[in-house]
């Protein structure tokens, strides 16, 4: 009997690149998740454990990278095209090249220039209690993906022998709102509610100028509040998606705030409640069983 070496390919899965083209104040963003694989005679790695012909992942990681600053990203079928022919061009030993790439779609925060929402992931929610004659609604939505190219900023935090997380002016701020609203009063209509706090929740994320994700936080909850009699209190929970600047210096690129790995984990999460001191009494609206 004789073991030979079957098909193979290996590449770099999931690589997420996010992209900020500046057109004056108007800013364009492109967000993909790009995975490479790459074929070709690599017996010898497999074998002997020879690299001599293997291009690393974090290699193939980079190009995606580099690339996407040396040129505009623009459609993702050029990309890949340009991303594969690469690897098949540049290495001798690598004959072929798989290239998905997928691309998240963001629409414009009414307008803004520098704001977006992702498409697609949002869910509205209810939950309401009844007892003994009365009835509690807390509504919400689940997954509201917003992100910010310009106006966050993080500085000013405590540093000890553990910090190593740099101060900035400039950064993406990104976040995925889970939000729940406790309802108070009769008559309510929820579409129109429903539908307004979601606006303000949008449009003060995306006009409050953010020195730190937790003034975002109250300032999207005390808005909901100064606008809507109807909500006596919002909870927020808010994962800070980090975007972390790419150092493309080894390769002799500048990054000026254009290319960002979006770190999926670990993240952040910003938790908290706005209410008003006159709220009614909440009653059962948050009522579980269970607290885990
Ligand atoms: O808005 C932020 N709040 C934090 O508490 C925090 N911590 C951190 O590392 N980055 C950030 N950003």
């Amino acid at each position: 009997m004789a073991i030979t070496l079957g098909p193979n390919q290996y590449g770099k899965a999931e690589v997420r690149l996010v992209t900020v083209r500046r057109e004056g104040a108007v800013h364009h963003l492109k967000d993909l998740t790009v995975s490479t694989s790459l074929r070709g005679d690599l017996a010898a790695t497999h074998l002997t454990g020879d690299n001599a012909d293997v291009v690393a992942t974090d290699t193939q990681k980079n190009t995606v990278y580099a690339f996407a600053k040396e040129s505009p990203v623009g459609e993702i079928e050029d990309f890949a095209l340009r991303l594969g022919r690469h690897f098949v061009d540049a290495f001798e030993h690598i004959s072929g090249a798989r290239v998905l790439i997928d691309e998240h779609g963001w629409n414009r925060i009414s307008g803004h220039e520098h704001a977006f929402s992702l498409a697609g992931s949002e869910k509205r929610t209810t939950a309401v209690t009844i007892q003994d004659g009365q009835a509690w609604v807390v509504s919400g939505l689940d997954d509201l993906v917003v992100l910010k190219s310009t106006g966050s900023e993080f500085h000013g935090f405590p540093r000890d022998e553990y910090t190593t997380l740099a101060e900035t002016n400039d950064r993406i701020l990104a976040t995925a709102v889970t939000a729940r609203w406790r309802y108070q009063g009769d008559g309510i209509d929820w579409a129109a509610s429903h539908a307004e706090v979601r606006r303000i929740l949008l449009e003060t994320f995306a006009d409050k100028h953010s020195l730190s994700l937790q003034q975002t936080l109250y300032a999207m909850g005390e808005a909901v509040l100064e606008e809507r009699e109807e909500v006596a209190e919002v909870r927020l929970s808010l994962p800070n998606k980090h975007h972390f600047l790419v150092d493309l210096s080894p390769f002799g690129l500048k990054n000026d705030n254009e290319v960002f790995h979006a770190a999926d984990r670990p993240y952040g999460l910003i938790e908290g409640v706005v209410l008003r001191d006159d709220a009614e009494d909440p009653g059962l609206a948050w009522h579980t069983l269970a607290s885990f």
